[in-house]
């Protein structure tokens, strides 16, 4: 088992550095992720039914919805997990509709997943280490510096050398921020991650989702817990149907009598 040295951390790491240029306008910059009429069937199902979806540099993009809306297709679409059916994905101005998953990925797309996957018999540390191995090239000591500066951004610094199996829920939400994040990611794609904690868990996920924001990340986060969302992103996507319902500033999405019809059901008034 590799035990990280802990009192041996130097954090200066470029992983955790606050991008300086992160909130400076490039004229006619391209978004950092542009979806263009996408479309996704399932046999006669049109789980995505021409939706078209942007994220600009920086932005911090919440998607909504009830069931069934489209919501986790158009996440698996943007990540690269299925093919879609027509329609078209950009990566900052780069066609990538084409590309696998991993490609899109070293390319700087980064997710998260609704049910942790962590190497459960490797301890926190371990997991963040391979997760930098394998998709942020990183080796030896750079690799060790990088993860232990990885688990003190998200919090995990004092259980680096617990077993992955061995942590709650709020810890393994963080696990999987640390390993998105190894890939050193521009664009991060965070799939119901607020999902089974408790209040008093999610202010700390929260915490930790704004701050990368504020580091200059680009978000687009789905998320059924609307307060923790509303805390994050500063632009709301509505679907339903596999359409795009409403989208824009988030207090006015939802105010929309349609979202609220299709997100809250008959008795939204
Ligand atoms: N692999 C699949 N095969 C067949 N139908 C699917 C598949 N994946 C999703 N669907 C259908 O596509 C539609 C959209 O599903 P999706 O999971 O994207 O919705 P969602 O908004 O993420 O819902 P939820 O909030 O419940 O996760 C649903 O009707 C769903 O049943």
């Amino acid at each position: 088992m590799t035990m990280i040295p802990i009192d041996s951390i130097q954090t200066a790491d470029p992983v955790s550095a606050p991008r300086q240029d992160a909130r400076v306008a490039i004229p006619h910059a391209p978004p950092a992720l542009l979806a263009d009429h996408l479309v996704k069937r399932y046999g006669s199902l049109k789980a995505l039914d021409s939706v078209s979806f942007q994220a600009s540099e920086g932005e911090a993009v919440g998607v909504v919805g009830p069931n069934g809306a489209g919501k986790t297709t158009l996440f698996g679409a943007l990540a690269g997990t299925f093919p879609v059916n027509s329609g078209s994905i950009q990566f900052r101005g780069t066609e990538i509709t084409g590309m696998s998953a991993q490609e899109r990925n070293m390319m700087g797309i980064a997710r998260t997943y609704q049910v942790p996957r962590p190497f459960r018999g490797m301890t926190i540390f371990e997991n963040v280490l391979v997760a930098l191995r394998a998709g942020g090239g990183a080796e030896g000591a750079v690799a060790v510096e990088q993860a232990a500066e990885l688990l003190e951004r998200t919090g995990l610094l004092p259980l680096a050398n617990t077993p992955a199996g061995a942590v709650g829920l709020l810890d393994l939400k963080r696990l999987e921020v640390a390993r998105a994040l190894a890939t050193r990611p521009q664009v991060i794609l965070l799939d119901e991650i607020g999902g089974g904690l408790t209040e008093a868990e999610l202010v700390k996920l929260i915490a930790l989702i704004r701050g990368l924001s504020e580091a200059g990340l680009t978000i687009v986060w789905i998320e059924h817990i609307l307060h923790a969302l509303l805390k994050v992103v500063t632009r709301l996507v509505c679907m339903a149907e596999g359409r795009v319902l409403a989208e824009g500033d988030p207090q006015e999405v939802m105010a929309d009598p349609a979202v609220r019809s299709a997100y809250f059901g008959a008795d939204a008034e």
